[in-house]
């Protein structure tokens, strides 16, 4: 499903005395059943811009096409059942709204409030918890007896639950461990090469560079850059005002290149970055 913002523009208490701009003049494209990266410093709007895509937020002005629907100003509130079972989103530190008295039921919950059966969405709850890595006899556990990142997990069955075609990840992996990041990542990628479209908000670049097809790069609510990781890297306008920092990879490529290293490109992951240095030591 393509979604296009067109100038969209979003102040939070338009009306009010404490008017802030959370995106200003908004134009992109984020192409269907791609993994799209969204990048920018702390506060630069990129919440904002993805809590549109499901109209949990509508453009003060200007229009954002999910599909073939249109969500402007005058949107309302009532009909958006569709949208949001299309659109599933993973809020950060999203085992925070876990409530169910059993993990089996907290990830049925979605499916059924979307007009599931109990059966299918019980079916649901079995392949989804293995589809984030836990066995099914987490079903019947309280979701409150798990550990931090089994109860991330859990959140994030109970998105997929709903099997949106879209999926809008807000820094999922904010605080697990380094390889439950990776298994996590993984699997959103496997998502996307399955036919989903992934917009994943982050600030770590390695996920940026060894995931995403596209990069938006957002600051004080406007688009300021958008294209290919390899490019978005390479733009040293970008680097050289902070407003964007490089994967490891392209550090350390950088830190050789002083100690008289020559890159035929700037390796932006650690195999693109291996492939290099082999080149140069045998002289390739
Ligand atoms: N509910 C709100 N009411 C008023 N202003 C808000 C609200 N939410 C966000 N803002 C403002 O909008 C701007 C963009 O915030 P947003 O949360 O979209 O940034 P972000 O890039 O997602 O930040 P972070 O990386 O810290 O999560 C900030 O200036 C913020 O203060």
């Amino acid at each position: 499903m393509e979604i296009t913002f067109e100038h969209v523009t979003h102040s939070y208490n338009a009306d009010g005395p404490t008017a802030s701009l959370g995106l200003d003049d908004v134009s992109l494209t984020i192409k269907d059943g791609l993994f799209t990266a969204i990048v920018g410093q702390t506060g630069s709007g990129k919440s904002t811009l993805v809590r549109h895509i499901n109209a949990l937020l509508k453009p003060t002005s200007g229009i954002v096409k999910i599909g073939s629907r249109v969500i402007d100003s005058e949107t309302s509130n009532k009909n958006l059942k569709s949208l949001r079972k299309q659109v599933g989103m993973v809020f950060q530190f999203p085992e925070s709204q876990l409530f169910e008295e059993t993990v089996e039921k907290d990830i049925m919950f979605g499916p059924i409030n979307f007009g599931a059966t109990e059966d299918q969405a019980k079916e649901s709850a079995q392949k989804m918890i293995q589809m984030v890595g836990l066995d099914e006899s987490y079903l019947s556990k309280s979701p409150f007896d798990l550990s931090g990142g089994q109860m991330r997990r859990v959140a994030i069955a109970g998105v997929l639950a709903s099997d949106p075609e879209t999926i809008i990840l807000d820094e999922p992996t904010a605080g697990l461990d380094p390889v439950g990041r990776q298994e996590i990542m993984d699997m959103f990628k496997g998502l996307q090469k399955n036919g989903k479209t992934i917009v994943l908000i982050t600030h770590n670049m390695d996920d940026v560079a060894n995931y995403a097809d596209d990069v938006a790069v957002i600051h004080s609510g406007k688009l300021i850059a958008n294209g290919l990781p390899k490019d978005i890297f390479n733009n040293n306008d970008l680097l050289k005002n902070d407003l964007l920092t490089l994967p490891k990879s392209a550090e350390f490529a950088k830190k050789l290149s002083q100690k008289g290293f020559s890159f035929s490109k700037l390796p932006i992951t650690i195999d693109e970055l291996g492939t290099e240095i082999k080149q140069q030591l045998n002289g390739d």
